[in-house]
């Protein structure tokens, strides 16, 4: 089933923020300093320069050329929307940019050329050659498309790919290996129609050609019905090529008996009948995007023995050139090649199909929210699987060294696949992974505060996307209003609203937390004001009696004065061992800094419970834990009285036996400098630390905010650990994005 749910405002949100689009550049080089700008550029930048021009191979090692590729396209079929010109088809190829960013660390620019005349685009994309690395051709209209590319190709000493073209070819060829395999026919007997005879099609029923499918048993099918040898209208000499003797003359006709059914046509070009009268265990890929041939529940309507497989990522099988392009070109660009050839295609086809039929680590089944392994509904990888991106390039990159591709060529094939695997930004898997947790949880996660605006868009996201069921704590005419202002009027009957009027568990409630205060100064009267007033204490006391399973609040209170409110309900004080962890995400890198929240001057003991709970959670974010004690010494130096109590927090770890790493005191350069670290050769932590430990609550603020506001960290947190019910407290300046990840911790009971 398909279960993305989004709306026309929520793509549009999308692309307006945070800013809008979706990529923006940054520099490598600090620009700081009279010396950075006069060796940036002028007057150093003219040594590569020189060099350069003498020898152009050098491009690859002074400039950005070798990782870097242009999505070009004049928007004449963006997806199967037609032709919406160089403007409209610019948000497809600033995704495909992005995707190549995320998915294979390509740095990757989107050109959108305003020109139908082909001759007028290959004369632009030819000229800008010494820029890039590589060259992806998107959703340009057959048959121009055909002419654009082979003219490149010739003219070219760089990869030109046109995605649609070979892209789809690569991967339909990859899921249809896999769907033979598993219907026990072979491709060379299989009867294949065709439906699309443009881009993507004329490419795949190549490919599936070169693979063995035999060209009497290949129809193809376009807006005129089927191709047969003698047809006149509509012909191209790409279509002809693939023109059959048959007396079939309609897309219905063709389709019976078929084995096969490949669509890269549009929307809804096969109707359930054409379905029901293919042969036995029949493959379809409605691969037309946004919207498929048909549906896989119309298709599975019909034949329960269906294969089914779209071009979307929201049903189960996508066949999509996304899982393609990233990889195609990482493993091109890592061997300078000057083009990516047959060969490096089929090993990539071959690579993703071999790779669908291992063990699925659970971490990628979570985040579909099922069990993933070989079968009918998972015949090729999906695209979050973190193998890939080790996997599929060199698989590519060998089979481009073997055919003379390669214009550098990889000698140590391991190292390199060891360097793929720590390429990717690790902080981006980390988040994934939580999201995927949290949607394996399905926690009910109560929003306490559903009088403001940010706190209403995370609980609507949070149960559109799946996360699970979304309780808001405020009044319903109150939430209402506020959801209508922000344009989700649509959202009102989908959340559920509670308050303490229409709760039948006020009484209990009450009791409960008058039990917890009547000898701490509290008579019934304010435990009636605080239970039934305060919706931090009310939501608080839903979580107490299981009427939810986590809570998220503080987004429009200090986060200390929300802390001493839950703190009426749950143990959420230093005394009884609750503790503030803060995530800081930099450059790929993780450190989780505490106490954040808690604590304001721990003492050694309490600095030893700190790094407990933190290495509990870093274990629940998949870092195995490394702790440093920080102070401004380093193991006894300078003395000082106040780092006394850092440099004894690891005797307090040593007398209770803790199973991870840990070393103090150290100034944060050794603790996270591996290079600094080998100053002190008895250190017992075996890398720079994830986990610093630091004296006190103003220490943590700082470096957290400093880290925020100088170098653009990404925070999440302060996570609070130690308590017995999953509770998370934003901060007050939270985005609606902050606020939705602190719902993802509490879902994952991170804390
Ligand atoms: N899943 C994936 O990875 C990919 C999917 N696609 C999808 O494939 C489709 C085609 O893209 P592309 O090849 O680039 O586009 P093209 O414009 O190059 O080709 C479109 C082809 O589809 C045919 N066609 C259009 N509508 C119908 C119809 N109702 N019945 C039969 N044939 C039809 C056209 O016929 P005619 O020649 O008669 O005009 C033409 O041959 C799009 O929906 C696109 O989103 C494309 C690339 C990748
Ligand atoms: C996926 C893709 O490239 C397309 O539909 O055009
Ligand atoms: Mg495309």
């Amino acid at each position: 089933m398909s279960n993305t749910k989004y709306t026309r405002e929520d793509a549009l949100q999308f692309h307006l923020e945070p800013t809008p689009g979706k990529w923006e550049v940054q520099a490598t080089v600090p620009m700081t300093t009279q010396r950075d700008l006069s060796l940036a550029y002028s007057p150093g930048v003219a040594v590569p320069c020189e060099d350069i021009a003498a020898n152009p191979e050098l491009a690859y090692d002074y400039t950005n050329k070798g990782n870097l590729v242009a999505v070009i396209s004049n928007g004449t079929a963006v997806l199967g929307l037609g032709n919406l010109g160089a403007l409209g088809s610019k948000p497809v190829m600033e995704g495909k940019a992005v995707l190549f960013k995320r998915f294979a660390d390509v740095n990757s620019i989107d050109i959108e050329l305003d020109t139908e005349d082909p001759q007028k685009f290959i004369d632009a994309v030819k000229l800008m050659g010494p820029t890039f690395g590589g060259i992806n051709l998107e959703d340009i209209k057959a048959p121009e498309c055909f002419i654009i590319e082979q003219t490149l190709k010739e003219a070219m000493d760089i990869p030109v790919f046109h995605d649609d073209q070979h892209g789809t070819a690569v991967i339909c060829a990859a899921g249809l290996i896999n769907a033979l395999h598993l219907s026990d026919k072979k491709i060379e007997d299989c009867r294949i129609v065709l439906n699309g005879a443009g881009a993507a099609g004329i490419a795949c029923i190549e490919l599936l050609k070169r693979m063995g499918a035999r060209h009497e048993n290949c129809i193809v099918c376009d807006t005129k019905g089927v191709i047969w040898q003698g047809r006149t209208d509509g012909m191209n000499q790409w279509k002809s090529a693939h023109a059959i003797n048959t007396d079939l003359r309609t897309l219905e006709e063709a389709m019976n008996g078929a084995d096969v059914f490949l669509g890269v046509s549009a929307k809804g070009a096969v109707t359930p009948a054409m379905i029901a009268s293919m042969n036995d265990n029949p493959v379809i890929f409605a691969m037309a995007n946004p919207d498929p041939e048909i549906t896989p529940e119309e298709a599975h309507e019909v034949r329960e023995d269906a294969i089914v497989a779209t071009g979307r990522s929201d049903y189960p099988n996508q066949v999509n050139n996304v899982l393609g392009f990233p990889y195609l070109f990482r493993g091109a660009l890592d061997i300078h090649a000057r083009a990516i050839n047959d060969e490096m295609k089929i090993a990539c086809a071959e690579a993703l199909a071999k790779l669908a039929r291992e063990d699925v680590p659970d971490e990628v089944g979570m985040a579909y929210g099922r069990k993933l392994s070989f079968g009918r509904d998972y015949i090729i990888p999906t695209p979050f699987d973190p193998r890939l991106i080790h996997t599929i390039p060199p698989a590519v990159a060998r089979a481009g060294m073997q055919t003379g591709a390669a214009r550098r060529p990889i000698i140590d094939m391991e190292a390199y696949e060891l360097a793929l695997k720590s390429r990717m930004d690790p902080t981006a898997s980390i988040l994934r992974s939580l999201n995927a947790r949290a949607r394996a949880a399905q926690a009910t996660m109560i929003f306490a505060e559903g009088d403001d605006p940010r706190v209403l868009r995370a609980a609507v996201q949070y149960q559109r996307s799946g996360l699970g069921h979304a309780l808001v704590v405020g009044r319903e005419s109150d939430v209402r209003a506020k959801l209508t202002e922000e344009g989700l009027a649509d959202a009102v009957g989908e959340l559920e609203i509670v308050n303490a009027a229409n709760t039948p568990h006020l009484a209990e409630y009450k009791e409960f937390l008058y039990q917890r205060l009547q000898r701490k100064g509290f008579d019934r009267h304010d435990i009636h004001r605080l239970a039934a007033r305060d919706r931090h204490v009310f939501s608080a006391l839903m979580l107490a009696h299981g009427h939810g399973d986590a809570l998220v609040t503080g987004a429009t209170r200090k986060s200390a004065h929300v802390l001493d409110l839950v703190n009426h309900v749950f143990d959420t004080d230093a005394a009884h061992g609750a503790v503030g962890v803060t995530a800081v995400l930099h450059k790929g890198r993780i450190v989780l800094i505490a106490d954040t929240l808690v604590h304001e001057w721990p003492d050694e003991e309490d600095l030893a419970t700190i790094a407990m709970r933190a290495a509990d959670v870093a274990r629940h974010l998949g870092l195995e834990p490394r702790v440093a004690f920080a102070s401004f010494s380093t193991f006894g130096y300078p003395r000082s009285e106040r780092a006394e109590k850092m440099h004894h927090a690891p005797e307090v770890l040593d007398r209770r036996g803790v199973d991870f790493e840990y070393e103090g005191e150290m100034t944060v350069d050794v603790a996270l400098n591996a290079q600094a670290q080998q100053n002190y050769p008895f250190s017992r932590l075996t890398g720079p630390a994830n986990i610093l430990v630091v004296p006190a609550r103003h220490s943590a603020s700082i470096s957290v905010k400093l880290m925020q506001e100088m170098a653009g960290a990404t925070v999440i947190g302060p996570i609070l650990s130690g308590v017995d019910k999953s509770i998370q407290i934003c901060s007050s300046n939270s985005t609606v994005n902050d606020i939705l990840n602190m719902a993802v911790l509490a879902a994952c009971k991170v804390g």
